[in-house]
């Protein structure tokens, strides 16, 4: 097994706008380890969702590297880096929204999660493990907010992703259905699962194995 899930070489994005060129991060170099809670912790514009996105290859830096599993990915087609990424990588976004199809049942996302990536689930077992038995058949706006955010991790246990990445995935939860998520993060790295989670909750920062500090798009030493 390699060292890392994922490492960052001398990683630089930079963003062209109307009003001059943005440096979103710079000369970032990291390990993520094949195991446990990483976090990407720093304050607000720090650079931490920029940097997620380079990690779960959605985005190409600029300038540097990076590796999934010991193999470049700079020299990829985007056709193959889009297949790499389904097959490898799942990214959870902040909002439950975003991470499910509201009008397909909990079953269903699962089943479309797993297609997507060549996989078969078996989805009440799944279910069950992720303290939502029962309810397979539940469309998914009568999930809470906590639950669909379960759901969404749930969705990249079938994929059976070698990594799993989360921005601000408690952000949007009241506290009880944040606790939700954290349960879920803990489990997944129970399992070996490695998870990388950008945030500023200090209950989820509290989790972390692994703590990279953002601060102006460069790691705090
Ligand atoms: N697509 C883009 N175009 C231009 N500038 C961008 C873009 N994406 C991010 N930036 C800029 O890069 C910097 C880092 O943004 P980023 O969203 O990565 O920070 P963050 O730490 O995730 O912030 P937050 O916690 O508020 O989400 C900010 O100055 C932001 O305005």
């Amino acid at each position: 097994m390699a060292d890392s899930v994922l490492r960052l070489t001398g990683v630089g994005v930079r963003y062209r706008t109307p009003a001059g060129e943005v440096t979103a991060v710079s000369d970032v170099s990291l390990e993520v380890p094949p195991t446990g809670i990483t976090v990407l912790a720093g304050p607000s514009g720090s650079g931490k969702s920029t940097l997620l996105r380079v990690l779960s290859l959605v985005e190409r830096p600029t300038t540097g590297g990076v590796e999934l599993r010991g193999a470049g990915t700079a020299r990829l087609s985007n056709r193959a880096r889009r297949a790499l990424r389904r097959r490898e990588v799942a990214l959870v976004f902040q909002d439950p929204a975003d991470n499910l199809v509201a009008h397909l049942d909990v079953r269903d996302n699962l089943r479309a999660a797993a297609q997507a990536a060549g996989r078969e689930v078996e989805v009440d077992e799944l279910l069950a493990r992720l303290g939502l038995p029962g309810t397979a058949g539940w469309r998914v706006p009568s999930l809470s907010g906590g639950q669909q955010q379960r759901l969404a991790f749930g969705c990249a246990l079938a994929r059976r992703a070698s990594v799993v990445l989360a921005d601000e995935p408690t952000s949007q939860l009241d506290p009880a259905s944040a606790d939700l998520v954290l349960e879920t993060l803990t489990d997944l790295a129970a399992r070996g699962v490695p998870v990388v989670v950008a945030s500023h909750d200090p209950r989820l920062i509290a989790l972390a194995h692994t703590r990279f500090e953002l601060e102006n798009g460069v790691l705090a030493a």
